[in-house]
């Protein structure tokens, strides 16, 4: 079997034209345009090609983008005094702080000081508690993404077998409890999961965010299954220079899968477009409107 290539640079793109077209129908029936801010603390290179990024795809779907870049050193009450600005700011519909944050700054304190309800990494305790209890909440953009091409792949997900690998706050947990909503049977596998091989072959559906350079081998997945990697590793190549790849190992699972997304190119981009997606779902909420269709979980 050759699996389906699952693209997910086209799929973040056709999200982004559902963003704009509710984003024109804001403008011109409310009067309204959604805005993100996007905080960035220090120059680690990753985080400001993704910041950059971020800010640039939230002007092309015409809502307003805030950039604020404070240097390494800054304080946590500097940056929880921006929050709390940014918390006030009827303007600002969505609050991301880019991570990872420095190390002398607390993540989740800093997380947990942002509105739940301009959250729009879905990383606030409240808007976690609301995913756990099946309520509506803000939802972290990289599961949100992978759910999205799940269900646009699979029609209904009900019943399926999905094994989570990686039990991480930002997509592990949230992807679980994400693919619970959808009535899938759900193991969360991790380091200390006894015989992870024969936890992996029971799975329609593996999730493999772990964060370990092609982890997952062709020989661990069932045939036909579908196989989403959310991980970004840079490897060396043996010609010399680096390339992307994922968690699992792309040629022998996608050998053997039904369907697979690459990295690059698969999960990555419905990050931000996912964040996007969380922002005009904000300002809808905030504003007491619809919420857009297809958009939220
Ligand atoms: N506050 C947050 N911080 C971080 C998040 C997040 O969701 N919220 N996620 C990651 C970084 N990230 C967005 O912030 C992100 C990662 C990767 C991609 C992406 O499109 N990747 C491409 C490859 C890019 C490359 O060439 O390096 C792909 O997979 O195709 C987008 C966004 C950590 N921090």
């Amino acid at each position: 079997m050759t699996a389906t290539v699952i693209d997910g640079k086209a799929f973040a793109a056709d999200v982004r034209a559902k963003v704009a077209e509710h984003v024109t129908r804001l403008k011109e029936v409310h009067g309204i345009t959604p805005g993100l801010a996007v905080v960035l603390v220090g120059e680690d290179p990753a985080s400001q090609v993704y910041v950059r990024s971020k800010g640039k795809m939230t002007v092309e779907v015409g809502m307003n983008s805030y950039e604020h870049k404070l240097d390494a050193d800054t304080s946590e009450e500097v940056l929880l005094a921006l929050i709390a600005q940014l918390n006030a700011d009827p303007a600002v519909h969505g609050i991301l702080v880019q991570l990872p944050l420095p190390a002398h700054l607390d993540s989740d304190l800093v997380i947990n000081s942002i509105d739940p309800a301009k959250d729009v990494d879905g990383f606030h305790i409240s808007n976690v508690g609301l995913l756990g209890t099946g309520q509506k909440s803000m939802v972290p953009c990289t599961p949100l993404g992978c759910l999205m091409m799940l269900r646009a792949h699979h029609g209904s997900l009900s019943g399926l077998n999905a094994v989570v690998v990686g039990r991480s706050n930002i997509v592990g947990k949230p992807m679980a409890q994400l693919l619970l909503g959808d009535s899938c049977t759900v193991t969360i596998a991790h380091s200390r999961t006894k015989d992870l091989p024969a936890v992996v072959q029971q799975a329609d559906i593996v999730v493999a965010a772990v964060g370990r350079a092609q982890m997952i081998p062709g020989e661990w997945i069932k045939p036909g299954a579908t196989v989403i990697d959310v991980g970004i590793n840079r490897i060396d190549k043996p010609e010399g220079g680096t390339r992307l790849v994922g968690d699992a190992d792309y040629d022998s699972c996608a050998a053997v899968a039904g369907a697979i997304t690459p990295v690059p190119g698969g999960v990555g981009p419905m990050t931000i477009a996912c964040l996007l997606a969380n922002t005009v779902t904000a300002c809808s909420r905030a504003n007491g409107l619809k919420e857009p269709e297809g958009l939220t979980a």
